[in-house]
């Protein structure tokens, strides 16, 4: 006689559900920083097999296989008849020769944000005992994130930023414009390369710079100024000040707003590109996990919602304007406004 089953289609809460899957969260990301660092997505454009991998990297031949198919369950990697290859739309981003690769950037990323349980709690416990982690206040630490900040740029975030800057209605009169806090030259070169009409200042801490003159030595349009955003003069005349993700370093931000105002020329566009949280420091995610190593170890950083619509308009910028956006490195909100 059949024994009547009835199993229900889901069980269990939601909770145990989050639970199982937070567990599951730090091994997504383990398995896939393994695959950068062995360089192994640049063997797989073309379907490999297990035996293969192992025999070229000398590795065990069974765990070998167990990786790869880790990364199948992850959905970067696909497998057919035994050969594996890295999945179509992930391709052009894992793999370290092309154009947008993204693997130089997730690997500097891990290592900024990512952080064991204990060194959080040498953390918590005495913060100034703890000798490693990124300690973004300090001068030194964004000389040496040029590379990093590169590769972000290069890869993910300047054709976010570009289609940003040539849909404002004041692009096509922009003749000079300040990239304040740029961390690269990446942007920089874009623009001049999009429109060879401009000239571009970067504006970053002196360290920063120095390691930015031998990239743009042969371009005329690319100017370099060094110096602290909170005392040092940022220059004069700019048609558009672009101010990205740096201004948690304002040690009071009305008052580099308004420095910013007097740098514009009148009736100059203020854009400033940051993520912000909700008012009780909780939200979004992203934005409050990816910070945590970096505010555990230097204080908070992120700015509140609403913080740089309110100092702009306190600083006597015109038209200030607020808009959200989705991209791939969380939401973003992007403050417009004119001196
Ligand atoms: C998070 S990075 C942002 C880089 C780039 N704007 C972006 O959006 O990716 C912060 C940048 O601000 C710069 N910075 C930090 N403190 C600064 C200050 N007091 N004056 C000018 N730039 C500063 C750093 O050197 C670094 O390039």
């Amino acid at each position: 006689m059949a024994i009547a089953v009835a199993p229900a289609a889901r069980y269990g809460s939601d909770a145990q559900y989050r639970l199982f899957d937070l567990l599951t969260a730090p091994l997504r990301w383990e398995v896939l920083a393994v695959a950068l660092e062995l360089g192994i997505f640049d063997d797989l454009a073309t379907p490999r097999t297990a035996g293969e991998l192992a025999q070229q990297y000398v590795l065990d031949g069974e765990g070998t296989e167990l990786l790869l198919n880790a990364l199948v369950s992850l959905g970067v990697v696909g497998k057919q008849e035994g050969g594996y290859c890295v999945d179509g739309g992930f391709a052009p981003l894992l793999t370290s020769t092309s154009d947008v690769s993204m693997s130089s950037l997730l690997t500097y990323l891990g290592e900024v944000r990512h952080v064991s349980a204990d060194n959080i709690i040498a953390l918590l416990r005495d913060k100034q005992q703890v000798q490693t982690g990124p300690e973004m206040v300090r001068p030194e630490y964004w000389s040496r994130a040029v590379r990093g900040l590169r590769s972000f740029h290069h890869s993910i975030r300047n054709p976010i930023v570009m289609d940003i800057l040539s849909g404002l209605p004041c692009w096509p009169d922009v003749k000079k414009l300040l990239d304040l806090g740029a961390g690269s030259e990446s942007l920089a070169q874009d623009i001049c390369a999009a429109r060879p009409d401009i000239d571009t200042v970067i504006f970053d801490l002196p360290g920063v710079v120095d390691n930015l003159k031998r990239r743009i030595a042969d371009d005329a349009r690319i100017k370099l100024r060094g110096g602290d955003m909170n005392c040092d003069d940022l220059g004069t005349g700019y048609d558009l000040i672009w101010a990205s993700m740096v201004f948690y370093y304002a040690r009071d931000l009305t008052s580099v707003m308004g420095r910013i105002r007097r740098a514009l020329r009148p009736g100059g566009v203020l854009i400033s590109f940051h993520e912000e949280l909700n008012d009780d420091r909780t939200a979004p995610e992203f934005h409050v996990l990816g910070r945590l190593h970096a505010e555990l170890k230097s204080g908070p950083l992120s700015v509140e919602r609403g913080c740089v619509r309110a100092a702009a308009a306190e600083a006597g910028f015109l038209n200030v304007q607020s808009f959200s956006l989705e991209t791939p490195f969380g939401q973003m909100e992007l403050v417009i406004g004119t001196a």
